[in-house]
């Protein structure tokens, strides 16, 4: 790793203020001890349960007259002797406190005079606006993955000392969670590869959901990102044959088991409660691949602050966790044409082209809308997605098989039923509806202390009016747009 060098390259460039945002603290605290002791520059630490003390002496005291953020930074103001200064968990200390900052922008504006470097390190760092221009930020490298290879066999080595019992593992299994722990911290990876070690004595293919679930939690995403622990098989989705057949071609180019260009995302269009949502959960669920949810709402929540740097974030991540599926659910919320936002929706755009122009990773995406009048052109364009998917309203033998579905779901054996004549019913009713019938009838049936029938079932649907009755122009309008534009999910 070459933290150290980097390190020592951006203090030579003479920043007054480098911020490190990490939960290595530790790790951290050593990278600038071993870089001060190798320049011949006094390194201290602080923080504010003991105040300053210096980091090159294990034993050296701590000056407790320093615990409060402005006597510290006060102290090194007003020091000559240049130092390096190693701030711990200083952000509480700035929000809405113009003292500290105006001290730290004292520090900063006079590195000429003083030569302080002032190392910042927490979880998160927002840096206030007084100061941004004289900070920097450094990120302590990942380990790679033969470094992440080592901290498994390490943990299985350990597992040997303690048990007895050598880990069982084959070489798939291996490579799978390694390339699965890529993007954590040593001490990240170690817990986990220690985790998925201990409860059987094996590493099996089996362990990588539970390692992804966990990675995912580490990663800390704040709402912007969700990770969807319910993906579907596709013998839960009815019709979309034509979608099922297209990714089951694609499957193994996607896992970089053949010479064929990997796909890298595909959009889905149509009704609402069409089974656009239920698809993408399906894609996972048909590769085995973690699905992440992007919210397009969450990108535009002022407390998560900015915008393109939540979605470039949200990337970030989910390159992080590739190979996965990434799922923006809506997406025309977020980037909508005409948004009268100031630019935002604009450069969020912008963020997500270019992203999916330059995606080099294993992160497939799920585009789902229902609003194509919204759609920004540039995001339909002919190659940025591999296929946009039209999905219509079932077909009567598509209907069929999703009250089959529901049926059985719910414990009621679909030999009970008239499936063509309920079928029949239901002409114009998307996925939702059939299911929301089948849903209703149940509770119709447990109100009469009866069981659910082929008249139960018939009377709620005589009931419903669908959406593609109350919403047909939208529809005629959608059908007409998706015309050359987009294949036929059901086809
Ligand atoms: N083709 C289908 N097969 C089986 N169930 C379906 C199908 N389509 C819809 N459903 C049922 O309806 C529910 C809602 O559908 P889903 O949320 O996937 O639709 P959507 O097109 O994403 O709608 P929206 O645009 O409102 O989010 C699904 O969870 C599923 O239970």
């Amino acid at each position: 790793m070459s933290d150290l060098n980097d390190l020592k390259m951006l203090l030579e460039s003479r920043y007054p203020i480098v911020v490190i945002e990490t939960w290595e603290e530790l790790r951290a605290l050593d990278l600038i001890r071993r870089l001060g002791m190798r320049e011949g520059r006094p390194v201290f630490a602080w923080n504010g349960v003991d105040g300053l003390r210096r980091l090159e002496f294990e034993d050296a005291p701590s000056q407790k007259h320093t615990v409060e953020p402005d006597a510290v930074l006060g102290q090194i103001r007003g020091t000559n002797e240049p130092g390096i200064y190693a701030l711990c968990d200083l952000h509480p200390y700035l929000e809405g406190e113009p003292k500290q900052v105006r001290l730290l922008k004292e520090i900063a504006l006079h590195h000429e005079r003083l030569h302080h470097t002032l190392v910042l390190i927490s979880h998160q760092f927002s840096i206030p606006p007084e100061i941004r221009r004289y900070c920097t930020r450094f990120s302590l490298s990942m380990p790679d993955e033969k470094q992440l290879e080592h901290i498994v066999q390490d943990e299985a080595r350990r597992f040997k000392q303690e048990k007895g019992e050598r880990v069982r593992a084959d070489r798939n299994s291996l490579d799978r969670l390694v390339r699965n722990l890529r993007g954590l911290s040593v001490e990240d990876a170690r817990k986990l590869a220690r985790g998925a070690i201990i409860h059987d004595g094996a590493i099996t293919e089996a362990d990588l959901p539970e390692i992804n679930k966990a990675k995912f939690a580490l990663m800390e995403m704040d709402g912007v990102l969700s990770y969807e622990y319910d993906t579907e098989s596709f013998a839960d989705v009815g019709g979309l044959q034509g979608l099922k057949d297209w990714l089951g071609k694609r499957e193994q180019a996607f896992h970089g088991q053949t010479d064929i260009d990997s796909p890298r995302g595909i959009m889905m269009v149509g009704v609402q409660g069409g089974g656009k949502s239920l698809a993408a959960k399906a894609v996972a669920g048909l590769w085995g691949l973690p699905l992440l949810r992007m919210d397009m709402g969450a990108i535009y929540n002022k407390f998560f602050g900015e915008s393109e740097r939540n979605v470039r974030e949200a990337l970030e991540l989910a390159e992080t966790m590739s190979p996965c599926v990434l799922w923006i659910d809506e997406i025309e919320k977020g980037i909508a044409v005409g948004d009268n936002d100031g630019g935002t929706s604009r450069r969020v755009l912008g963020t997500l082209l270019t992203w999916m122009a330059e995606n080099q990773s294993q992160v497939f995406l799920v585009a789902t809308a229902n609003d194509i009048e919204r759609l920004p052109p540039e995001l339909i364009r002919k190659g940025r997605l591999d296929e946009i998917f039209f999905v219509d309203l079932p077909s009567p033998a598509v209907r069929e098989v999703i009250f089959r579905i529901h049926l059985e779901k719910r414990g009621q054996a679909p030999e009970r039923f008239d499936l063509p004549t309920l079928s029949a019913h239901s002409d114009g009713f998307t996925g939702a509806e059939i299911e929301q019938a089948v849903v209703a009838g149940l509770y119709s049936a447990s109100a009469a202390d009866g069981v659910l029938d082929q008249a139960l079932l018939e009377a709620e649907l005589a009931a419903t009016v669908p959406l593609s009755v109350t919403m047909a122009e939208s529809l005629a309008r959608l059908r007409q747009w998706c015309q050359g534009r987009a294949v036929h999910a059901g086809a």
